[in-house]
């Protein structure tokens, strides 16, 4: 079994207790009632290169990475920083996340909220919206294509908008086949959990220039997000290096600044 199978094993089962708890049609419901979502594809087609800074306590591949008692206190250093947007992930078993998470995050900040976890079920979509999502990922590598495209149908029914998540140029081509218009290139493959930076700037190129880009994983400062936005990124995502920073505020704008600096690199389009 790969990393991603065996993840995906433990999200089903924590799924399926959730959906005992509280059934599909009550989640529809609530859904309907949460606060509109955000428009993110305008934030994201800004002038500058943007960061979405993410709440990560730990990972499968690097185990603990902070203890982040507050999450609201960590989004908001992330918000005051100049993050474009910010994801939380809600993965429990290997990530350490929770919706719970979510929620503080909510409370706290004014920026459009990524839902990051892995998505396999019309449920998790609806629970991502009740708990005021702006923005759902999908993992290419974890669907099969005829629940990618329904999946994002649904997302975008919802008025979110959907971050696609590719590790290859095959995924790459499924992503936009199922209508996808923002794609994120993980560096970090999810079956093997190797990082390769290089695979942004392979795939990158190949997409419609219509379509948003963001470079997802290995951050560590400015001179990754100038390469990565050299390559044709609109945005970084960036988590480990913000968590273990002790300063997060410091170190989502100094990637801000970056990303703002007439000499960087700006997106064609
Ligand atoms: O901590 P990093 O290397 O800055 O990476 C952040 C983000 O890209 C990574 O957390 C991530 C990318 N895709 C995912 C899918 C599931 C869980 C986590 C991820």
């Amino acid at each position: 079994m790969t990393v991603l199978e065996s993840i995906l094993e433990g999200v089903r089962e924590d799924l399926a207790a959730r959906e005992a708890k509280l059934p599909f049609d009550v989640v529809k419901e609530r859904a309907t009632k949460a606060a509109p979502p955000l428009d993110v594809l305008s934030v994201l087609r800004g002038p500058n290169v943007g960061v979405i800074a993410e709440v990560k306590r730990r990972s499968p591949s690097k185990g603990a990475l902070a203890e982040i008692p507050e999450p609201a206190e960590l989004a908001s250093a992330y918000e005051a920083g100049g993050a474009s947007v910010i994801s939380v992930l809600t993965e429990q078993r290997r990530f350490g996340g929770s919706l719970a998470d979510f929620d503080a995050v909510r409370r706290a900040v004014k920026i459009p909220l990524l839902r990051k976890d892995f998505i396999v079920s019309p449920y998790q979509v609806h629970e991502a919206r009740m708990h005021g999502a702006d923005v759902v990922l999908l993992i290419v590598a974890a669907l099969e294509q005829n629940a990618l495209v329904s999946l994002l149908d649904r997302v975008e029914s919802l008025g979110m908008t959907a971050l696609v998540e590719v590790h290859t140029a095959e995924e790459a081509d499924r992503a936009l086949e199922a209508g996808s218009s923002v794609i994120g290139v993980n560096a970090r493959n999810l079956h093997t959990l190797e990082v390769d930076k290089d695979v942004f700037g392979r795939i990158a190129p190949g997409l419609p220039s219509e379509t948003i880009k963001i470079a997802e994983s290995g951050v560590t400062g400015p001179g990754d997000l100038m390469s990565y936005a050299g390559a044709g990124a609109d945005a970084v995502l960036v988590g480990e290096s913000l968590v273990t920073s002790g300063d997060p505020k410091a170190a989502v704008n100094k990637l801000v600044t970056a990303g703002s600096h007439p000499a960087c690199p700006r997106p064609s389009r």
